[in-house]
């Protein structure tokens, strides 16, 4: 049945309250207006951040939504005026979209875009300000843009990226999050040379890519950090050559990497979202050139701070959001690289369930042994 330019009613994980389980409902989602595009996810995995913004910690947390923000799917319809992926087109969307029109897409100094992102903050579209979620005639705000947690989503054309059609959606999912962020903080953001030195904080799907980057980059020494040491076997199959557990020591853990590495780490990764840790991250680094990347997301109110001694003595502190990636341009190009089997994917899949299982798949998440959870959309 032609479903282009009906409402479709489909089944989707409501998040009606912080922490409440989430609902699956009937929702109704409304057809593309002009430069949007309704998408059947086929495939979504959860992020920390989903969690993140579910907890309630997310000064841009809005309720109720619908979450969700790594997956894969197929173009249902699309909207006036959209012309770079028509009905059939196997896409991943975007959070961070690349409109190649605006201030930060032309400045070639980053990969931000301004042209959705207050839209995307507010929980509706640009087009109208308002959401093409319902349930009942109650409207649901979008998430970060993409709203994956349901069989159908409507995204800006600009948060669309067109992917290979062979490639598996089911894996190639996690390409809308955590695995470039990983890669892209090490090639992107920090700029690993060959030979360099390397501290990784956190050693989930996050971690984990940051030391494949490294790993790929020629780093000589990839020290991964963790409270968890059962962390340390998985770790070492994506490049990690050495391990450190702060609670094995009595000092803070920065002075451990310092006495361990000759005076600091070339390059740091803060990838937890705590501030104390992204403080003692680059306080491990080298003196006069270390450079530490926070990636974590952190708390609603929560700051970081160092002694100004420490960047005057030519430490750098640097973030990164999507590992700097031009989301269209390049997120093809990255499953190109995993088509070619130049990156991992597989590897950071623990779990696989269904849409229905989906807080099971947050329980889950809170347990070590679970990288990345994949769900599945449809029967
Ligand atoms: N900047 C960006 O573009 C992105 C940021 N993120 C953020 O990156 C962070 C990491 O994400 P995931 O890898 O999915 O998380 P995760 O929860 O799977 O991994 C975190 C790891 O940190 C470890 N850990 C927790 N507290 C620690 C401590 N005090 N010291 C050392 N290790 C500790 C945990 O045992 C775990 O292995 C999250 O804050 C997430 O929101 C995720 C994707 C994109
Ligand atoms: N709304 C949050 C923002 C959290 C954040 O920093 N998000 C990251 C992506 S995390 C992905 O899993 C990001 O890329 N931010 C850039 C952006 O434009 O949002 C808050 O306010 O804390
Ligand atoms: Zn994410
Ligand atoms: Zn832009």
């Amino acid at each position: 049945m032609a479903t282009q330019g009906q409402v479709i009613t489909c089944k989707a994980a409501v998040a009606y309250e912080p922490n409440k389980p989430l609902v699956i409902e009937d929702v109704q989602v409304a057809p593309p207006q002009a430069g949007e595009v309704r998408i059947k996810i086929l495939f979504t995995a959860l992020c920390h951040t989903d969690a993140y913004t579910w907890s309630g910690k997310d000064p841009e947390g809005l309720f109720p939504c619908i979450l969700g923000h790594e997956a894969a799917g197929i173009v249902e319809s699309v909207g006036e005026g959209v012309t770079e992926v028509q009905p059939g087109d196997h896409v991943i969307p975007c959070y961070q979209a690349e409109c190649r029109e605006c201030k930060f897409c032309k400045s070639g100094k980053t990969n931000l875009c301004g042209k959705v992102r207050t839209a995307t903050g507010a929980g509706v579209m640009m087009n109208d300000r308002k959401s093409r979620f319902s349930v009942n005639g109650k409207p649901i705000y979008h998430f970060m843009g993409t709203s994956t947690f349901s069989q159908y989503t409507v995204v800006h054309d600009v948060s669309v990226a067109k992917v290979d059609p062979q490639a598996p959606l089911d894996k190639v999912c996690l390409l809308g999050c955590g695995v470039p962020t990983g890669l892209g903080a090490v090639w992107n953001t920090a700029k690993v040379e060959p030979g360099a030195t390397v501290a990784i904080f956190g050693l989930g799907t996050v971690g984990l890519a940051v030391a494949e980057g490294a790993k790929s980059a020629g780093a000589s020494r990839i020290i991964g950090v963790d409270i968890d040491s059962k962390k340390y076997d998985i770790a070492k199959n994506f490049g990690v050559t050495e391990f450190v557990n702060p609670k094995d020591y009595d000092k803070p853990i920065q002075q451990v990497l310092v006495d361990l590495t000759d005076g600091g780490v070339d390059y740091s990764f803060e990838c937890i979202g705590n501030v104390s840790v992204m403080r003692a991250a680059l306080e491990c680094c080298h003196k006069g050139w270390g450079t530490s990347v926070i990636i974590g997301v952190a708390a609603s109110g929560q700051e970081i701070s160092t002694r100004p001694f420490q960047l005057v003595t030519g430490r750098v502190w640097k973030g990164t959001a999507f590992g700097g990636f031009k989301s269209r341009s390049q997120v093809p190009w990255l499953v190109d690289k995993y088509m070619k089997k130049e990156i991992k994917i597989d590897e950071y899949i623990t779990h696989n369930l269904a849409l229905g299982d989906i807080n099971k798949a947050f329980d889950l998440m809170h347990e070590g042994g679970c990288l990345r959870c994949v769900l599945k959309l449809h029967e």
